[in-house]
């Protein structure tokens, strides 16, 4: 089922095989038009399970992993290796496990590593920068967002002064979903990448979902990328989704 903007799928183990599908496809296609190829990685339940079926896949090949630059969107400020860090998260599913260029993977400080969240996005955004040769951000090819049951995208949360933050990164405090202290890349930032996707899966996600697609409400409803922003849900993410014609 689609809308072309929202793509509704059965469950969440499909919804995962095919934004790995997806995600392969289309780094492939950037690595023949310039010969290599950027991705912004996210956090949460439902990112593992697709960097899981990516390492799973059979066309995963079809990709030069080593000419691909890995960012992320936001992390969680705790020390380096963290089972809660999402640097932790993407090496475990599926970035210690291929060859990479180790040179092309860009994490966001750890607490170990700076002292404020702060640092870690100033230092952050100046990584940003020199790779864009100046210009803020590179252009990404794809960006990769999850949702949380209050609309969050990255570590961008409702009311929270950081979603209105200018620049390329932010140091987030008073998180309210563990840990409170965050960096995230900005929705400005957000907003430049080639393509957006926004991963959703589970009841739990169906009321944000609906909000932010019907009310361009929450800060997921905020997300306007510069090439096409794009929702991979599953049914129960979309349950809510009444008024849109499949
Ligand atoms: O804290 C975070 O939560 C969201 C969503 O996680 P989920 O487990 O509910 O899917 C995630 O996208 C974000 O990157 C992360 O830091």
């Amino acid at each position: 089922m689609s809308t072309g903007a929202v793509i509704v799928h059965e469950d969440a183990e499909v919804l995962a095989e095919a934004v790995a599908s997806r995600l392969i496809n289309r780094l492939a296609d950037a690595q023949a038009q310039r010969g290599e190829a950027s991705i912004v990685l996210t956090g949460g339940r439902i990112a593992a399970k697709v960097y899981r079926y990516v390492l799973e896949s059979p066309i995963r090949s079809v990709v030069d992993w080593s000419k691909v630059d890995f960012w992320w969107g936001d992390e969680r400020f705790l020390p380096s290796g963290d089972p809660e860090r999402n640097e932790t998260q993407a090496r475990a599913a599926f970035l210690d496990r291929i060859l990479l260029d180790p040179e092309r993977v860009h994490p966001m400080a750890a607490a170990d590593e700076v002292g404020t969240p702060e640092e870690a996005a100033a230092r952050y955004a100046a990584e940003l920068e020199a790779a864009a040769g100046g210009a803020g951000v590179p252009a990404f090819d794809v960006l990769l967002l999850g949702i949380g049951e209050d609309g969050h995208v990255a570590s961008l949360f409702p009311g929270n002064p950081a979603l209105e933050a200018a620049g390329a990164a932010v140091g987030v405090h008073d998180s309210p979903k563990p840990p409170p202290e965050r960096v995230s890349l900005t929705l400005e930032a957000i907003n430049t990448a080639a393509a957006v996707w926004i991963i959703a899966s589970g009841e739990g996600k169906a009321a944000a979902v609906d909000e932010a697609l019907s009310k361009g409400e929450l800060p997921a409803g905020r997300v306007k990328a510069a090439g096409h922003t794009r929702w991979l849900v599953d049914k129960d993410a979309a349950a809510n989704l009444k008024h849109l014609e499949f």
